[in-house]
């Protein structure tokens, strides 16, 4: 059987992150940093799950499977989140142990199972396959990789059990699926990131599914038509950090103190409110004035998310740092470590970038500047992938 790759790209939330599992707006636009699956059928009764990013390789026959889709009844997915008691069974099938490094394992193997049982459900069979994920994102940094990974999953496992179809077609290097598809593609991964994160807002799979630049709001996804061309700056503090905890955390704090916490989530909701005018105004005439606002609302942002809770000594640093140089800079994601966002201005220095970059890498970060707007899920021909990405999924 010819191997099919799938690719997601992750995302940078430029405004709105944890107010938007809380109903507010959140703008997001899609990285040029892709997750790949390749996926292989076989006909042997055997299920591989290869994750080289997180150092797992599990296999198993699809006869130790079986007994698992007793709770997943055909259709549930459509209608039902993941329940605690499905979740519960997955991760005592996968063995649960002590320890990030095992978390990090267990939710990417109970969102893979849950994902493949649930397809393997609604089509009758369990499929007999090689999966194997890899990506250019920094797991658990905030640029949405959980998302494009259940992304990846889901349009591999739909396409492959021919519940949606195989877009690519012959002779050609890249196809993407059509939009009622597509729409299936992010209600799966939707689901995945349930898993993954416990209480998603859906913005992260919206944006790995549909990619370039978006407004997404209480599961309302529409694009972002004119967005001027922005110029960022990604710093990787390294600090290792989990959405799942950190939306749980902010969450206790408006349930504790919601007189105090709701007016936080209304100004950020306004931030990313005033951040789309201003967006769509420097789409016709971009000025000096709008980048200052933006960078107004970026630090304005910055500091509303110490306030709920999901700030790091990091990224102080690097808001302290990028200043050094007047440049502006916010975390973006979950927070808590992880990434920030630094915007630069069209006319901002080379000189400028690499003087920040080399105080941001003094301080052990990593950072790097990056384009937006890259496509949505998509399926590759393997010889049309660039060879870093041919080598990876070749095992070389
Ligand atoms: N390439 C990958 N391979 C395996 N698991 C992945 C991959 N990317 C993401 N994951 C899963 O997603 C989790 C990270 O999700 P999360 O805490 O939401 O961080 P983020 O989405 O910001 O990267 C990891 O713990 C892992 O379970
Ligand atoms: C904090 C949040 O707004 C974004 C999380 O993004 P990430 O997993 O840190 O990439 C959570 C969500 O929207 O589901
Ligand atoms: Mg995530």
């Amino acid at each position: 059987m010819r191997p099919w790759v799938v690719s997601a790209p992750g995302k940078a939330i430029l405004h709105g992150e944890h107010a938007v599992v809380h109903g507010k707006l959140a703008l997001a636009v899609a990285l040029n940093l892709r997750t790949f699956l390749q996926m292989t059928l076989r006909n042997d009764g055997k299920v591989l799950l290869h994750l080289p990013n997180i150092g797992t390789r599990l296999h198993w026959e699809t006869s130790e499977l079986e007994p698992l889709l007793a709770a997943f009844p055909a259709g549930l997915i459509d209608s039902q989140p993941p329940s605690p008691e499905q979740v519960e069974k997955l991760k005592e099938f996968v063995g649960a142990a002590e320890g990030a490094a095992a978390a990090t394992h267990s939710l990417a193997v109970v969102a893979f199972l849950y994902l493949y049982l649930s397809v393997a459900s609604k089509c009758g069979v369990l499929p007999s396959m090689d999966i194997l994920v890899w990506s250019e994102l920094p797991t658990g940094a905030g640029l949405g990789s959980s998302a494009a990974y259940s992304v990846c999953l889901a349009g591999a496992l739909l396409s492959g059990c021919g519940i949606i179809s195989y877009p690519l077609g012959e002779g050609q290097s890249v196809a993407r699926w059509a939009e009622d598809e597509l729409d299936l593609i992010n209600r799966w991964a939707f689901r995945g990131e349930q898993v993954i994160h416990g209480n998603p807002s859906g913005v992260d799979n919206a944006v790995g599914t549909w990619g370039g630049a978006l407004r997404y709001q209480s599961g309302k996804i529409l694009p972002l038509k004119r967005v001027p061309t922005l110029r960022i700056l990604l710093t990787n503090t390294k600090v290792p950090r989990s959405t799942k905890v950190l939306v749980a955390g902010v969450k206790d704090k408006v349930l504790k103190f919601p007189a105090i916490m709701e007016p936080v989530l209304a100004s950020i909701d306004a931030i990313s409110q005033e951040c789309e005018d201003v967006l769509k105004a420097m789409a016709d005439h971009p000025s000096q004035e709008h980048y200052l606002v933006l960078e107004e609302l970026i630090d304005i942002n910055q500091h509303h998310l110490d306030v709920i809770g999901v700030g790091h000594s990091s990224l102080d640093r690097v808001c302290q740092v990028t200043a050094s140089h007047g440049l502006h800079s916010k975390l973006t994601g979950a927070g808590g470590g992880g990434c920030a966002i630094t915007l630069l201005r069209p006319d901002t220095s080379p000189t400028i970038v690499a003087a920040a970059t080399q105080d941001l890498d003094a301080c052990g970060f990593e950072c790097w500047e990056t384009d937006i707007g890259a496509p949505g899920v998509c399926v590759h021909s393997p010889p049309s992938l660039k060879a870093e990405v041919q080598a990876v999924l070749s095992g070389v």
